[in-house]
This record gives C-alpha cells, structure tokens and sequence, in this order.
C-alpha cells in the first residue's frame, strides 16, 4: 500500500505538484494518468525519495522510504530506462543494485530471463535499444521481488510483443497481491491493463476511481439502432417514451435504455432491425473530456491560429448531456 497525503512540489513559482491525496492499493493495477506536466513523474520521484516535497508525505507501507532498510526489497520502480550505467552491461548493472541490497547474485540470472534479456547479458547497455533499455530498467525493478512494484510510461519503445508482454506481467504481479503503480499515456493500452485510475490535472486530483466508473461518468453510453425501417422504429420508439436521435443513413441513438428492451420492442412491432449495438466511449475519449481544462501543452493547428479554447472539465457535452431522454445528437 502506497499513501500519498496533501503531497506538494513547487519549483520556485510553478507548483507542479498541489496537495496531491490518494492511495494505491494492493492486488490491482492502479493506473496514473494525466496530460503533460500535470505532475506525474514529479509524484513518482516524490514516492521513491528522488525528490523532496515542499509538503506533505507518501508512507510505503506505513513508512517513509527513507526508513526502508534495503528499499529494492519493499519497493521497485522503472522511472527512467536510460538510468542505467551505460558502460556496464545489463548484468553488471544488476549485480550491483543487487549487492547494494544484499540481493543474491541468483536472482540477477532470474530476472534477466524473466524480462528475455539473458542472451545480451554481458552486452554493454548503452548498446542498447529503447525497448531492451526499458526490459531491463523493469528487470531492476523486479530485482528485489518487491510487494510493490511502480512504472513510469513501462511500454514506451516496446514492440507489441513486449507490450503484450509488460501488460501480463503487470496483470500477473498484481493477482499475487503486490501493489502496481503504473503511468503511461497510451490509453488504449492503460485500458486493457489498469482496474483503477488515479488522474491528475495541473497537479491536482482529478479523479480516484474504477475503470470502469471513470469512463462511465466521463462519456455519453447509448444504444444505436439501424434499420431498414427506421421511419416507423423511431415512431414506435416516440409512443414508448424513448427519444432517438437521428443520425445520417437511418440511424438512431437512444440514451438510457438497454440493448435488451430495445431488441424486444422491435420484435413486438416485427421491425427489422440491421444493427443494434451499445455504444460506450473509450478511457481516451473520458479522459479527454476529463482533463480538458488542465491540459497545459495544446497544439495549434496552421490552418486554424485563433482556435477556441478548450472547454473547462464537464462542459465538452452540455450541461446535460447524459441525463435521461437527452436528445443531444453526438456520438461518443
Ligand atoms: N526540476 C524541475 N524544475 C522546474 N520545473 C520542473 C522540474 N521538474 C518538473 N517541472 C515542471 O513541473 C511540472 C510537472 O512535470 P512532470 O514532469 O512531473 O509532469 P508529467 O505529468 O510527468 O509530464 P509528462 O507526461 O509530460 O511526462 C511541469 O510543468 C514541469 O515543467
């Protein structure tokens, strides 16, 4: 368990990091997200004593990092690949985190294999690739077999193989009951992986949640219906107490009604239907609309210099963009 508690960071007049509360719990894959510069790499490094806070505190396990006799036993961290001693090589490396730590030579063999870097092992590490840096920065991590485990963009580099792979390795290290802590800006991925966000904007707390919670309230769901007949659906849909929204080619939108009742009521009325599909938004589309006021980098596109700003959190559909009935016609 990670505890992060009225966490700040301020470098001269910037904070970087504003009263930062949460905890990371153990047994799941906890994802950090946020846009640039909200702060993560600067709570991350906060968390593993690189940094000092301004304020407040982070308890591993109830303690302080710096009162963890041997911390690559309690906890290990990825945070930047290039790290490493480039004119070691990725054994040497190891070997000497591990002797710091009083870590058996045995297990810098094992970690090696575990993250398939055994066969480069006495190859300098500055030889190496973005992705055989990133393998062995997690090799590192793991070599105290800690409890908890924290991963800073884990997957930048990596082909998708070694995406596939760091995902399963995440999902396994959590269901042994270890803590994982993981950044990435790669949502789709982020999705596949983590069961719970932590979300940060300009430092702050934006949100502290289940996956699946954070897309539901952050993104419009509904149902989409398409039919030959979509004249006489959308009446029928009208005398029910359903509002459909019509899109291009005969499609309707229904907010707040399941695929079930849907199907059903057009089986009553013997409606053809060609396509009845519930329509959920991805954790990129939540997270967009999410963060959409504390994104502090925005590129400006040529063609278009005096663009709008972004809408600040929540105003992206309406104010009542998914209440019951909504007749707002976008896609999610
Ligand atoms: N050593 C430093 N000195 C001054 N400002 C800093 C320093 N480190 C970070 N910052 C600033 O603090 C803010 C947070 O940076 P940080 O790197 O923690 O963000 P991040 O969420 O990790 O961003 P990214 O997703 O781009 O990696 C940024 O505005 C950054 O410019």
């Amino acid at each position: 368990m990670i505890e992060v508690e009225r966490l700040t960071k301020r470098f001269g007049r910037k904070v970087a990091v504003d009263q930062l509360s949460f905890q990371v719990r153990p047994g799941i894959v906890t994802g950090f997200l946020g846009p640039n510069g909200a702060g993560k790499s600067t709570t991350m490094r906060m968390m593993l004593d690189l940094d000092n806070p301004t304020s407040g505190s982070v308890r591993i396990d109830g303690r302080h990092y710096r009162e963890l006799s041997e911390p690559l036993k309690y906890i290990g961290a990825l945070l930047d690949a290039k790290a490493m001693h480039g004119g070691r090589s990725a054994y040497n490396n190891l070997l000497c985190l591990a002797q710091s730590n009083r870590i058996p030579r045995g297990r810098v063999d094992e970690v090696l294999d575990m993250v398939g870097l055994a066969a480069v092992a006495k190859k300098k590490s500055k030889g190496f690739s973005l992705g055989m840096g990133q393998r062995l920065g997690i090799a590192s991590a793991l070599l105290g077999d800690p409890e908890i485990l924290m991963f800073d963009e884990p997957v930048n580099g990596l082909d998708p193989e070694g995406i596939h792979w760091i995902r399963n390795l995440m999902k396994a290290l959590a269901s042994e009951g270890r803590t994982i802590f993981v950044s990435s800006h790669l949502m789709s991925e982020m999705a596949l992986t983590a069961d719970h966000l932590i979300v940060i904007g300009q430092g702050r707390l934006l949100a502290d949640t289940s996956m699946a919670a954070f897309i539901q309230e952050n993104s419009r769901s509904y149902t989409r219906l398409r039919s030959p007949q979509w004249e006489r659906l959308r009446d029928v849909l009208h005398q029910e107490g359903y509002t459909a929204v019509e899109t291009a080619g005969g499609v309707l939108e229904i907010d707040g009604a399941s695929t079930e009742e849907l199907g059903e009521l057009a089986a009553r009325h013997q409606l053809v239907l060609h396509e009845l599909s519930s329509q959920r938004a991805s954790l990129e589309e939540a997270f967009m609309q999410m963060t959409a006021g504390s994104v502090e980098y925005h590129a400006h596109s040529e063609r278009d210099p005096g663009a709008e700003p972004p809408p600040p959190p929540g105003a992206g559909w309406g104010e009542n963009w998914n209440a019951p009935g909504s007749t707002d016609g976008k896609g999610a």
